[in-house]
């Protein structure tokens, strides 16, 4: 009879600060993931609330200090190849307001990327999808609003990622990494297995190419009459 140890999970946060049409990203420059860009965030300490973490993190990584932290949803990453690796939790919040202004600190150089909207400040460069983690154009774009929206009930994101790590180019020093790649991996949304009262299928996996047109058409047609 198979046998099933329940994984362990990891407690990570994820804050994304929002300005008027832009996203601040920081390049990670050591540890986990550097060389890419990301949200700001880390291991939520004992002791502390997730939303603390959130805030300490932010503070750590960017020298800013949140004054609101909508709460988006959890990413789950799950390494397939090693059962007995610990689940990644990863909350993720985003901010619109906060003391300080962002700052280079020792692990992360915060940059301001435009984010595709109406009101998209253009005098910044685009969301460097190529350079974050594989997965994040499946859900970044979602959490932004610029593509099609989360499931019912609106801002929340559950999401699980079963992935398999490889060897892949590290950007920032040119070589073979093990944390830069993916291999086999997909991904799992979590929702409502109902459509909501305007027929959008709850999980998005279940939304088809008329279904995305349909939304984007609403999108518009609701931006002009805004
Ligand atoms: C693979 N797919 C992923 N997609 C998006 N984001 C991911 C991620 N995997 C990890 N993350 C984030 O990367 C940071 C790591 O944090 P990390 O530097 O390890 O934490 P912390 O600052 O506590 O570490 P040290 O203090 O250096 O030990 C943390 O925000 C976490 O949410």
């Amino acid at each position: 009879m198979a046998s099933y140890t329940p994984r362990v999970r990891k407690l990570y946060t994820l804050i994304f600060p929002l300005g008027d049409g832009r996203v601040l990203l920081g390049y990670k420059k050591r540890g986990f993931g550097r060389g890419k860009y990301n949200g700001f965030g880390g291991k939520v300490e004992p002791g502390e609330t997730i939303a603390e973490g959130a805030i300490r993190e932010l503070e750590e990584e960017a020298g800013i200090k949140a004054k609101d932290l909508p709460y988006h949803g959890i990413l789950f990453l799950e390494a397939t190849a090693d059962p007995a690796s610990p689940i990644l939790e990863i909350h993720v919040f985003t901010s619109t307001s906060w003391t300080g202004e962002p700052m280079e600190t020792e692990e992360m150089c915060p940059e301001w990327f435009s984010v595709p909207s109406n009101s998209a400040d253009t005098s910044h460069p685009p969301i460097p999808f190529q350079t974050m983690w594989e997965e994040t154009v499946e859900w970044l774009p979602i959490l932004l609003g610029f593509y099609f929206p989360v499931s019912k009930g609106a801002e929340k994101i559950q999401m699980v990622h079963h992935a398999s790590f490889k060897k892949g180019l590290n950007p920032q020093t040119g070589l073979q990494d093990i944390w830069h790649g993916m291999d086999e991996n997909f991904i799992q949304w979590l929702g409502s297995d109902e459509a909501d009262e305007n027929g959008y299928p709850g999980r998005l996996e279940n939304w088809t190419e008329e279904v995305k047109d349909r939304w984007i058409e609403e999108r518009k047609k609701a931006s002009f009459d805004a």
